[in-house]
């Protein structure tokens, strides 16, 4: 059976990367989370005082680009994809509110997104692969046969990340998460380099009022008929 692309973009914690990392494990599809390589970008950055203060030095990022290595690796206790970078696994250095604060900054230097989107669209050559992210639709892979579009309210993302952060045992606040997430939408679509949009041909899924089960049902539909009528 031919193999396709599928592009998830949406809101910060919307529940891409749930939806994605499911479906790409029933159909035995790759998954990438275009949004770690972003966050591992940045946390190199805040390793290598490429941040004064909230300053980045463009410069400096701009010049060690070539040096920041990022895969990923299947972890065999989580049966999801660990973040290495440059060899090292950032998995969970890379979800603080430090880097989520800053990443979006980051995001948005043009060179980081060349670097980045070169190295998505090579990861996706061969097909068979779903990617979550900003841009996947649009900037990415404009030519995937799938393309989804994932929102829910700002309070509900901040929600879903406060009880995420709870459950792990992490200090988290609300307010911040919320603030958070409206300040890294607002950049995201704000942006010169591929802001974050809807593709016009994306299905767009608003999941404030279903549970993952059901989303995780809905993507799968999508997935089969756009896989019917493609073979
Ligand atoms: N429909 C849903 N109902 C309730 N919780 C959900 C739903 N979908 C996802 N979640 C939870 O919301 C949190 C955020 O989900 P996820 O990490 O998949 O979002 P994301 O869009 O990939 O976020 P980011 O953009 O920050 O990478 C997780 O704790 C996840 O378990
Ligand atoms: N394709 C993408 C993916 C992510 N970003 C930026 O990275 C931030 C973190 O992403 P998460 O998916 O982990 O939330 C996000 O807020 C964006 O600024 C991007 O620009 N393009």
């Amino acid at each position: 059976m031919r193999k396709i692309t599928i592009a998830i973009d949406g809101f910060s914690s919307c529940g891409k990367s749930t939806m994605a990392k499911d479906l790409a494990r029933e159909i035995g599809y790759i998954y990438i989370d275009s949004g770690a390589m972003y966050r591992a970008v940045t946390l190199y950055s805040m390793e290598n005082s490429i941040f004064q203060g909230d300053r980045i030095d463009t410069e400096k990022l701009k010049s060690l680009i070539k040096d920041i290595h990022i895969f990923f690796r299947l972890n065999p206790e989580t049966g999801r994809p660990d973040t290495y970078l440059n060899g090292i696994n950032v998995e969970n250095k890379i979800r603080t509110m430090e880097v989520s604060s800053r990443v979006s900054p980051i995001a948005a230097l043009d060179f980081v997104r060349e670097a980045m989107v070169a190295q998505q669209q090579e990861m996706g050559k061969a097909k068979g692969i779903v990617m979550d992210g900003r841009d996947i639709g649009t900037t990415v892979f404009p030519d995937a046969e799938l393309k989804i579009f994932v929102t829910a309210s700002p309070e509900i993302r901040a929600q879903r990340r406060y009880d995420e952060l709870k459950a792990k045992g992490e200090e988290a606040s609300f307010d911040e998460i919320l603030e958070n997430v409206k300040q890294r939408d607002y950049i995201d679509q704000n942006r010169e380099v591929s802001p974050l949009r809807k593709a016009s041909d994306a299905l767009l899924l608003d999941n404030s009022h279903l549970t993952i089960s059901q989303q995780k049902e809905w993507l799968a539909e999508q997935f089969e008929r756009v896989i019917k009528e493609k073979n």
